[in-house]
């Protein structure tokens, strides 16, 4: 793996490069979240950064208890990545645009809403409304176009055609992950959840449901685009970065939380840019307890949301951050929003991906770019 895996401590580790951006105050709160009680190890992966009061871009390794404040409140969040049927080539970006329309309130197909609850084994609650829409922050659904493939034998094993138009959905367990860790951390505060115990099998009973519940939302978005731009799909691969399960390595059985961390076993996973970088289809190589099974979930952030509309709004108008370098469309409607998701605000995700390749943790299958992303059509969400 030469220099890509750094040892922080005997119980901490980071992926990157040299030319990885690499925040100090990340590297800070991965090393104090390796000092909880029963922490064994812990994983900064290269698109860390800091978070609040634990990081993102990290996994962590405990046994006998777990702390479902490193999971966070969006529990179950991910990457959902869709084949469509439109080619790539002679799409119309102002006819995608036209016909994407707004996906920011309820759906109105309440019978599809149902049968996918149903199929996912998500419970009628108080959350329901929620379903199928996209919700507020980074997360996005995103029309990309294949631009290089590197391994075109894995590429049609996933049953991806390069020459038509992928569908990236981000986003997760809505309100319904914020209210289990409201109530959880009200209760118990940081201090974790002993295995075994009433309240453990309580939260584990509760994460559950959000996690099939975020996996049924990005379903349900992905199926409202599809039918508004009149195209079919086939889902290629769904997988959470936030979420704890339980887990044998390093020789013990534990707890494995991911907070914005792919896991490495579970097949191909798309690791995205920005909606103005590329993102990277990658086969997950070693499955290496060292970095405990896991990869980068993204670029990762590299300003904080607060600093983004300061330091752009004087260079670029809104408008003109609706249309991004790689050529693309952006929907954003909030003016806040814009600037805070601006591709700026993300690390390099070539250099987030060569650290990944450097420690011998993937390979490359494709490259893609994104061609329309769409984050609200509204003032605000959430
Ligand atoms: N292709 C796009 N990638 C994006 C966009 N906005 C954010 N991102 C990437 O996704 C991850 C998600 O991070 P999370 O911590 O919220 O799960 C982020 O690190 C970025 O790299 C986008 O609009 N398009
Ligand atoms: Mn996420």
């Amino acid at each position: 793996m030469g220099n890509f895996v750094r040892t922080l401590s005997d119980r901490a580790c980071v992926v990157a490069s040299d030319t990885t951006w690499m925040e100090d105050a990340a590297v800070a709160q991965l090393v104090t979240t390796s000092q909880l009680e029963g922490m064994r190890r812990v994983a900064g992966m290269p698109d860390l950064h800091p978070g609040r009061g634990y990081p993102v871009g990290a996994a962590f390794f405990s046994v006998g208890r777990f702390y479902p404040a490193l999971v966070g409140n969006d529990i179950g969040c991910g990457m959902a990545l869709w084949q469509t049927d439109l080619k790539a080539a002679s799409v119309s970006l102002d006819k995608l645009d036209r016909r994407v329309g707004n996906i920011d309130g309820a759906m109105e197909d309440e019978a599809l809403r149902m049968q996918a609850m149903t199929v996912h084994g998500v419970a009628p609650g108080a959350h329901d409304a929620s379903l199928g829409t996209i919700g507020g922050g980074n997360h996005f659904a995103e029309f990309q176009q294949v631009d290089t493939v590197f391994d075109a034998d894995a590429l049609s094993a996933l049953g991806i055609d390069a020459k038509r138009l992928l569908l990236l959905v981000h986003t997760g367990s809505r309100g319904l992950g914020e209210r289990v860790l409201r109530s959880h951390v009200d209760t118990f505060g940081h201090r974790g959840l002993v295995d075994g115990t009433p309240e453990a099998e309580a939260y584990l009973a509760q994460h559950g449901a959000a996690l099939r519940y975020a996996l049924c939302n990005r379903e349900l978005v992905a199926q409202r685009l599809l039918a508004n731009v009149r195209a079919d799909g086939q889902r290629v691969l769904d997988v959470h970065h936030n979420f704890v399960a339980p887990a044998q390595m390093l020789g013990a059985t534990g707890w494995l939380h991911r907070k914005g961390a792919t896991p490495s076993d579970q097949g191909p996973v798309l690791i995205p840019g920005s909606r103005g970088d590329h993102s990277y289809l990658v086969q997950p190589l070693a499955i290496s307890d060292d970095t405990l099974h896991s990869l980068a979930h993204g670029a990762g952030r590299k300003w904080i949301r607060s600093a983004c509309k300061d330091r752009l709004f004087k260079l670029m108008t809104p408008t003109q951050m609706g249309r991004t370098v790689l050529g693309s469309r952006v929907i954003c409607n909030d003016r806040q929003l814009i600037y805070e998701e601006a591709p700026q605000a993300y690390k390099a995700i070539d250099s987030v991906v060569q650290a990944l390749v450097g420690a011998g943790l993937v390979a490359l299958i494709a490259r893609t770019k994104p061609v329309l992303t769409y984050k609200t059509r509204g003032e605000c969400c959430e």
